[in-house]
């Protein structure tokens, strides 16, 4: 990163191995993460690309090796497959639990949704929105604890072509803002060259 490239790494992942189901999905893995750089991670169905967030967000154990995240531990913000959304409440509401564990602006989670084109829809309940929308609630509410290690998993799944375009310019922001991402993603990602990486787990589709 231009302005980042000479202080040190905030993320450190030095010979990470990881074992599921009694196999090894990965071993010696290692790549180091500056402030405003984001790792696109690719790879088939079942090389570990789940996995390796999931260790990286301390939600599973290594095998070995460590990841070493050199920000606070509540700066780490993770999103699954699942959205982890309460269907019965409302988009806003939703947000606004979301932004009362925070703290902060209290106007924070109707500008979210206002910048994910999701205004029309905030008073909706989530399980009467559609995937593509439900990601869109989610993605906002992203933004809203400001944390600076972003580890996401397929963020796009869902999203039509202007949901995508949204990520970009969103997930541009925060790494102009200094934060960090790991992204699990099939389509490499539309950013600088200079603000992205790539690592190709291996081949593991049948397994
Ligand atoms: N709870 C589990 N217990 C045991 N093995 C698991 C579990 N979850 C996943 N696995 C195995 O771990 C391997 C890696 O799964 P993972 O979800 O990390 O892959 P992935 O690269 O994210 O795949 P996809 O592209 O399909 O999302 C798979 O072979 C899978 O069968």
């Amino acid at each position: 990163m231009p302005s980042h490239e000479n202080a040190a790494p905030l993320l450190q992942v030095q010979s990470l191995a990881c074992r599921r189901g009694g196999r090894s999905l990965f071993k010696g893995l290692s790549f180091e993460l500056h402030a405003g750089q984001a790792l696109e991670l690719h790879g088939a169905n079942g090389s570990g690309k789940t996995s390796l967030l999931r260790l990286l967000a301390g939600l599973m154990p290594a095998a070995a090796g460590a990841a070493c995240w050199q920000g606070r531990p509540q700066d780490v913000a993770y999103l699954g497959h699942l959205n982890g959304l309460s269907p019965d409440l409302s988009a806003l509401e939703n947000l606004r639990f979301a932004q009362q564990l925070v703290g902060g602006d209290t106007a924070a989670p109707v500008a979210a949704l206002q910048d994910w084109g999701m205004t029309a829809l905030a008073t909706r309940p989530v399980r009467r929105l559609s995937q593509g929308q439900q990601r869109r609630v989610a993605l906002a509410r992203l933004g809203l604890a400001r944390q600076r290690l972003w580890l996401l998993d397929e963020p796009c799944a869902g999203l039509d072509d202007a949901g995508e375009r949204l990520f970009d310019a969103r997930l541009a922001a925060h790494l102009a803002d200094g934060g960090l991402a790991v992204v699990a993603t099939h389509q490499p990602l539309r950013l600088p060259a200079d603000r992205c990486r790539a690592l190709r787990l291996g081949q593991a589709a049948a397994c």
